[in-house]
């Protein structure tokens, strides 16, 4: 069967990758179907970052295969995956500090707008990839460049991506990121994604450092998005919001996949509960079962 006939929207074949000599990840194969939110779950250092780092072309592997709708992608940089549809934020949250909420969201787009502008996009690629702090400066000075065709269709995106976090960004849309809480630069960092409509949506932690409340919000968005239909593949810590959110739960332990499955299933699965229970590691008092 085919990616497209089985509705695979990701296939991930023996995917390897070593750092002197560490299997960080040590030939996984999984897979995440159209409008299916997959979590990668385990222990801290079992490879679950450096798994999104091989999706979304921030490293190479060194073996297997990754196929995004189809298309091999496992050679392409990040901005040619982005291109491809799978957008992703980090664990650290990662917002440009001195550009406003808007600005953040619309420096996505630019990077990822189609070749009929290559110089721009080359120069774009090139400051906010290895000068970002030029970069930086230029869009506070200058503004982000666009022509006014452009302009129009970017603002109109920008702003429906503002009206999603309403609430919180709508006040602060021409704030610079430096002066927003944290929660607020991880909403800015997600709505920047979000902007490129994705195909695959890849969050890296991203209720880390969040309250049980921003938590929940968290939450509550995530499942909206997974009812409006978005594919989503998500690496979390905090197993409640895992086990309500997502379709299927892949395990990763000393950078293998130990266990697969429905989160029901996952929760009595023995290797799991002694992956984060048994060795003590990670999640040291998560109860699982
Ligand atoms: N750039 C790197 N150079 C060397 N070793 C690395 C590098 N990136 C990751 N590793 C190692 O690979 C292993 C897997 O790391 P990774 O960050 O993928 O784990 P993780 O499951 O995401 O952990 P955490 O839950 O703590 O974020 C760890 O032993 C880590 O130290």
């Amino acid at each position: 069967m085919t990616a497209e006939s089985n509705g695979t929207l990701l296939s991930v074949q023996r995917l390897e990758r070593h750092f002197d000599g560490l299997k960080a990840v040590d030939g996984i194969s999984f897979s995440v179907h159209r409008g299916e939110v997959v979590s990668i779950i385990g222990p801290n250092g079992s490879g679950k970052t450096t798994t999104l780092n091989l999706v979304t072309g921030a490293i190479r592997p060194n073996g297997g295969t990754i196929t995004l709708d189809g298309d091999r992608i496992e050679r392409a940089d990040s901005a040619r995956i982005a291109e491809h549809g799978i957008a992703r934020t980090f664990q650290n949250g990662r917002v440009f500090a001195t550009l406003s909420v808007a600005d953040n969201i619309e420096v996505g787009l630019h990077t990822t707008l189609r070749a009929h502008r290559p110089f721009r996009r080359l120069a774009n690629l090139f400051l906010l990839r290895w000068i970002p702090l030029l970069a930086e400066l230029y869009i506070a000075i200058v503004g982000t460049p666009a022509s006014r065709r452009e302009r129009a269709t970017i603002d109109a995106v920008v702003e429906s991506e503002i009206d999603r976090f309403e609430a919180r960004l709508g006040p602060r849309r021409d704030d610079p990121a430096y002066s927003l809480s944290y929660a607020n630069r991880r909403r800015t960092e997600i709505a920047r994604a979000l902007a490129l409509e994705p195909k695959l949506l890849v969050l890296d932690e991203p209720t880390a450092g969040m309250n049980q409340s921003e938590t929940a919000e968290v939450l509550a968005q995530l499942l909206e998005l997974k009812a409006a239909g978005q594919s989503i593949l998500l690496v979390e810590h905090k197993l409640d919001l895992v086990m309500t959110v997502s379709d299927r739960v892949i395990v990763m332990d000393g950078g293998r996949i130990i266990a697969e499955g429905r989160p029901d299933e996952v929760r009595r699965d023995t290797a799991v509960v002694e992956a984060y229970l048994g060795r003590r590691r990670g999640l040291g008092g998560v109860d699982l079962a």
